[in-house]
């Protein structure tokens, strides 16, 4: 290319470039700007209550401005549109406005409504524009432009036009992988525009084949929502639910690329706070304790902690035997039901019942007229006796036997080393285990319905509240008295009275520090979220939503009370047995009919060569199967192999297979992982691999939602069909087979 005495090939690539640097310059000055009012604001002493409140917003804002300048720093601006008006805006990853008082636009965010366009017009529909350009850039510097020409009588040429208007999706799609998924947002289609600006409200599926950019789309949205409902969603935040820890490492690096980290991310499994799933349930477990019937089976286990006397307790007192027997208690027992309150939360009003019901004993024994058996206490002589019951440690213990306070880790715990009596006999067997092996993340779910069920006792939680402010205004006490000693100190040279200086012990007393000391929770929303079971979020997005239970949906319902949530699944590719069938079977019960429903057709992963095998492995038990049509072929085709010798091929394969620059996995059932590791030098493998490692060995659960530039999948014969088709669409470029065993017969005939 001939490059002009400017340095650039052409006055187009200079002028882009002396307005990116105008715009690189706009923001340096910003981010000084923002870093000193931070410090500044952060260096600010002792002040009002009020001021203090406003310097913590402040920090926040700015903190959260910064966060995003340096997200998008190298990547701010990709795209420009002319409209035939004679109007040109460049789009961003962030919107800029001059500093003035007209604060005139001067890179529009992507996500606003003006920069629509960019994404939809086309030549039939030019939505007023004469071009659009895609601006190529490396860090700072403008490499490259494509133009495409939408106003066909516009005679004017620039040098830099694509004549298909596909080369920078087709140049993305063809780019080498990093083991980490990366924004789409220069290069959105119309029929995913469309999906990530539907309306907040209500349930959006989202439905489509491998790599139609179901997962893209849908952090796509989250951003958009971020920026479109900021206020509501910055105080509720977004929760995206992912299948595996793998594919959440995989996904984490999107929304802080747009600017945007006001999201929690993570799988079902971790949605119980202070549980962490480590272990694993077998596939008959997993899909026992994700029925929806689990809910009633809980809701008995809760009733069979309400305990009857087998058959009295006697309880001593005063000197005499109190007999508690069955009928008394199941009498309380009645009436405390009859509140229909949650196990913890009712416990009170059975203390109150079998308090009542042992006062009456007492008071009818002592009493009791011997002459015409009239009661001779007086309202205060009962309540004395009341009294003294309640400080018997015997009745307390009968009531902790008959209605115990619990956890919903003890309630499921115990259940699942003994399920024996609530399930038929097979399921209890396949989900009998001792919890000293560790929750697993069909737990979850369980352990939320039993949250639910018991609910919390407010007293107790009004107690440990008590005593944690006790503590902590002894914490401030210590920390007055600290400010206080070295304040004589500093001045014991001077007349203290006469002293103009105030300490924070002139000003505060110890209560009311601490109550400052509460509200200085510096948490965003998302974490906050994150350590909260009651959370209620703005919005949820759940990827591969097909694999989730009844219960997990339970679970994330009670989570989205408003219901304004996203989900994106593809029925073909569900592998767990626990999967539910359809979305309006999900769905039904919480918002009957009424959601959306949006497919994604086009499939930008994997080349057509690759996807004309997997979906005919599809159609083997499905033949009015139709997969996404790809939008690109390599005119590679992928190969299947028979071989004697699995290590010594596949260590070959991998040789053939992995990419000068770029990504290969070998997906493989688990089982034969340690013996192919053995031969493969420098892979990565294990729970959660790290994915950015050239070579990744993974089983074919551990693949979903990922890509690579190779694949290679080992003994196809041993997956099930939606595990093989998930294994068979995960590459951009290249896919190989080996086997020994049978091969599907699909895989045969290529
Ligand atoms: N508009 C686009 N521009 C550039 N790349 C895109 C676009 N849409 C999708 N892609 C790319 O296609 C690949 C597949 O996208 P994604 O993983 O979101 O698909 P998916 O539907 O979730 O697939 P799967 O169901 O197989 O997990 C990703 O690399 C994504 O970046």
């Amino acid at each position: 290319m001939e490059l002009s005495n400017t340095g650039f090939p052409d006055d187009e690539l200079r002028q882009e470039q002396e307005f990116i640097d105008g715009l690189y310059a706009h923001v340096d000055a910003l981010r000084g700007d923002t870093e000193a009012s931070v410090t500044d604001a952060l260096g600010q002493g002792n002040t009002p209550m009020q001021a203090r409140l406003e310097r913590d917003i402040l920090v926040a804002e700015r903190s959260g401005l910064l966060a995003a300048l340096n997200a998008v720093d190298g990547s701010l601006c990709f795209g420009r549109i002319d409209f035939t008006s004679g109007t040109t805006h460049h789009i961003g990853r962030i919107g800029l406005r001059t500093e003035d008082a007209d604060r005139t636009p001067i890179l529009i965010d992507w996500r606003a409504d003006v920069a629509r366009p960019f994404y939809l017009a086309t030549g039939h529909t030019p939505m007023g524009l004469r071009r659009r350009r895609h601006i190529g850039t490396e860090g700072r510097r403008v490499t490259d432009l494509h133009d495409e020409i939408l106003d066909l009588g516009d005679q004017e040429r620039t040098g830099h036009e694509d004549p298909t208007g596909d080369a920078v999706l087709l140049a993305a799609l063809n780019s080498a992988r990093t083991g980490r998924m990366s924004d789409i947002v220069q290069t959105i289609q119309a029929e995913q525009d469309e999906i990530i600006r539907a309306p907040h409200r209500g349930v959006l599926v989202v439905e489509g084949g491998p790599g139609t950019g179901k997962t893209a789309v849908a952090l796509h949205r989250a951003a958009y929502l971020l920026y479109e409902h900021r206020e509501l969603l910055a105080k509720r935040a977004v929760l995206i639910v992912g299948p595996n820890p793998a594919f959440l490492g995989y996904i984490g690096e999107v929304l802080p690329s747009l600017g945007e980290t006001g999201v929690l991310l993570a799988t079902v499994g971790e949605l119980f706070p202070g549980v962490k799933a480590t272990a694993t349930d077998s596939r008959a477990a997993a899909a026992v304790k994700g029925r929806a019937a689990m809910a009633d089976v809980l809701a008995d286990v809760v009733r069979d902690w309400q305990a009857l006397p087998d058959p009295v307790i006697a309880i001593e007192h005063d000197r005499e035997i109190l007999m508690l027997d069955d009928g008394l208690v199941k009498v309380a027992r009645e009436k405390t039901r009859a509140a229909r309150l949650p196990h913890n939360v009712a416990r009170e009003h059975f203390e109150g019942h079998i308090l009542n019901t042992l006062t009456d004993m007492v008071a009818e024994r002592i009493g009791t007229d011997p002459f015409d058996g009239t009661n001779l206490l007086d309202p205060s002589d009962i309540t004395q006796i009341r009294d003294e019951l309640a400080e018997n440690p015997e009745v307390w213990a009968a009531i902790d036997q008959l209605w115990p306070r619990l956890t919903p880790q003890r309630l499921v715990a115990d259940f699942l080393a003994d399920p024996v009596g609530y399930l038929p006999d097979e399921d209890a067997a396949a989900i009998r285990r001792p919890v000293s092996r560790g929750w697993t993340v069909a737990d979850v779910p369980l352990l939320d319905e039993a949250a639910e069920l018991l609910g919390v006792d407010e007293r107790l939680a009004r107690a440990r509240a008590e005593r944690e402010r006790e503590s902590q205004v002894a914490y401030a006490q210590g920390v007055l008295d600290v400010s206080y000693a070295s304040r004589t100190y500093e001045f014991d040279d001077k007349d203290e009275e006469d002293s103009e200086v105030l300490s924070a012990h002139d000003i505060i007393d110890a209560e009311r520090f601490a109550e400052r000391q509460e509200e200085d929770d510096h948490r965003s929303a998302a974490e906050r979220a994150a350590a909260d079971r009651t959370w209620a979020f703005g919005h949820i997005i759940v990827d591969e939503a097909q694999e989730l239970s009844p219960m997990a949906w339970r679970l994330l319902m009670r989570r989205s009370p408003t219901r304004s949530m996203t989900l994106v699944g593809d029925p073909a590719q569900t592998a767990e047995a626990a999967g539910v069938g359809s979305w309006q079977q999900i769905l039904q019960p919480y918002v009957q009919d009424r959601w959306e429903h949006a497919r994604l057709g086009v499939n930008y992963r994997t080349p057509a060569e690759i996807m004309e095998l997997a979906a005919a492995v599809v159609r083997a038990s499905d033949p009015g199967f139709e997969p996404p049509s790809s939008v690109r072929s390599t005119g590679v085709r992928p190969w299947v192999r028979a071989t004697d010798d699995l290590p010594g091929a596949v260590a070959e394969a991998v040789k053939e297979l992995t990419p000068a620059e770029g990504r290969l996995a070998v997906i493989a059932p688990r089982h034969l992982h340690r013996r192919l590791a053995a031969r493969l030098d420098g892979v990565t493998a294990g729970a959660e691999p790290d994915l950015t490692h050239p070579v990744v060995l993974l089983d074919p659960r551990q693949s979903k939602g990922l890509e690579f530039d190779s694949v290679l999948v080992v003994e196809p014969g041993l997956y099930g069909t939606s595990d093989l088709y998930v294994a068979l669409t995960r590459a951009t470029q290249r896919l190989g087979v080996l086997h020994t065993g049978r091969l599907p017969k699909a895989l045969v005939t290529t």
